[in-house]
């Protein structure tokens, strides 16, 4: 039986725009109101899939969300046509109107957390899509999520899909963002690493101070138990509270892991050797590569402005190890200079490749944020949806796709213009039949 990972990026919706919602992060806050181009964020993304896909990955597609929001607009109490309530949730709450235009679907690191069969009680693979409660455009996305993902992992004999947790900020959960798996192969039980930044139900823990913790101790342990995890194969690590406050929002800003190697920087986590400890001693005797890289090569600072953790490790057919990194990690001397000598350190990292995703790195996404990760058997892929799993003639398709319906560039005042509404629902209708996915959009129910 052959197993694989197989990363599913989040296509750009056709509303892409800065508008400076997430604080705490730094990218987003930095860019807000800044124009975007739609059209170059989708075909970024898409071009890094087909790399991925041509160095001989596995590689699948999920699609967007609906946005404007009309339902939610709705549900504020915006009444009238579609295009009143546009005109009039844009007039009248301007930041809620914002929150409702958001495309920030497209980071699926923060869809779902995914367990693998190998690891799970029911040998089935288990997805629960992330509430996302600290952000009010975010937790926009977990229903209509969990549609896309059944609809891309229908088969009931091998995918279990689970509701999103509780809307409450107890809960807050951001999926695979705080997740990480370590295991010998993508087929063998690994050791689940859950990374949360607070205590929902202890305020005498340590926290953050300046920035929130989106995840919660209280949300990864539900998620364990919801999957069938066994207590030997899950680790919580609690992040170190100084980093969120530095602009470490997700910990796949500050750390990234793939099969038996964790790369991480020094401050990433608040008990950093007994978390490591009991890391490996739950993996087994093969000794694990822990790189960790020190604040005296790359400080907290450059590591957030160029995601060097925010990078995919991705082990190729030839089982050596690529690391896909953004252009900003390029651009930084310090980066770059760390990235050299990491090639010559011995770990099975033998290979970067460097991505211009600059259209999402603006709003603090790099290349691991636009996706999810799924481990699958080769009998699993055999059961995926196969009209998200990328070829040639999808990527072709797609392509053509984001041609016909998406703006080159997308302005504040643009956002409130009822054609944009027209145009996003007939890229998506059409999209749903390219991807074969069903009724998943509100407008189409
Ligand atoms: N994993 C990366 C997520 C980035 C995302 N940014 C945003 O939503 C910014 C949207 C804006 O500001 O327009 C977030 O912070 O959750």
């Amino acid at each position: 039986m052959k197993q694989f990972e197989v990363n599913f990026d989040g296509l750009v919706g056709p509303t892409h725009n800065y508008a400076g919602l997430s604080f705490g992060n730094v990218a987003s806050l930095n860019n807000a109101k800044s124009n975007s181009s739609p059209k170059q964020a989708a075909k970024q993304g898409l071009k890094k899939m087909k790399a991925l896909a041509d160095m001989g990955m596995q590689q699948g597609v999920l699609a967007p969300q609906e946005r404007p929001d009309i339902l939610t607009l709705r549900r504020l109490g915006f009444t009238g046509t579609d295009a009143q309530v546009l005109e009039k949730a844009a007039k009248q709450a301007p930041a809620i109107f914002l929150a409702c235009c958001s495309a920030s679907s497209m980071w699926t690191a923060n869809a779902a957390t995914v367990s693998p069969s190998a690891d799970t009680a029911d040998g089935r693979v288990h997805f629960t899509p992330a509430n996302l409660t600290n952000k009010f455009h975010r937790s926009l996305e977990p229903e209509v999520t969990g549609r896309i993902l059944k609809a891309t992992f229908a088969d009931e004999r091998y995918f279990q899909h689970h509701s999103h947790l509780p809307d409450n900020e107890h809960f807050g959960d951001e999926g695979a963002a705080n997740h990480t798996r370590l295991c010998s192969d993508y087929g063998h039980a690994g050791v689940e690493m859950f990374v949360f930044g607070r205590y929902a139900f202890d305020a005498s823990k340590p926290a953050p101070k300046r920035f929130p913790a989106r995840q919660t101790l209280e949300a990864c342990q539900a998620i364990a138990r919801l999957h069938g995890l066994s207590d030997e194969g899950v680790v919580y690590v609690q992040q170190n509270p100084d980093v969120i406050d530095q602009g470490v929002f997700h910990n796949d800003v500050i750390a990234v892991g793939n099969r038996n190697v964790l790369f991480y920087h020094e401050q990433a986590f608040f008990n950093t050797q007994s978390a490591l400890d009991e890391i490996q001693r739950k993996y087994g005797e093969e000794k694990l590569h822990f790189i960790q890289v020190d604040t005296q090569d790359v400080s907290v600072e450059d590591a957030v402005k160029t995601y060097l953790f925010n990078t995919q490790i991705i082990s190729l057919p030839n089982d050596e190890m690529a690391i896909i990194a953004p252009t900003e990690c390029q651009e930084n001397p310090a980066v770059s200079r760390y990235l050299d000598k990491l090639l010559t350190l011995g770990t099975p990292i033998k290979q970067v490749h460097f991505f211009d995703v600059k259209q999402s790195m603006r709003n603090g996404g790099g290349p691991a944020c636009l996706r999810l990760r799924v481990a699958l058997t080769d009998q699993e892929v055999d059961a995926v949806n196969p009209n998200t799993l990328i070829n040639d003639s999808l990527f072709s398709r797609l392509n053509q796709w984001v041609d016909k319906h998406y703006r080159d560039e997308l302005t504040f005042d643009d956002l409130r213009d009822p054609q944009l509404l027209t145009e996003s629902r007939s890229a998506l209708d059409e999209l749903t039949q390219i991807m074969k996915l069903g009724s998943v959009y509100p407008f189409q129910r």
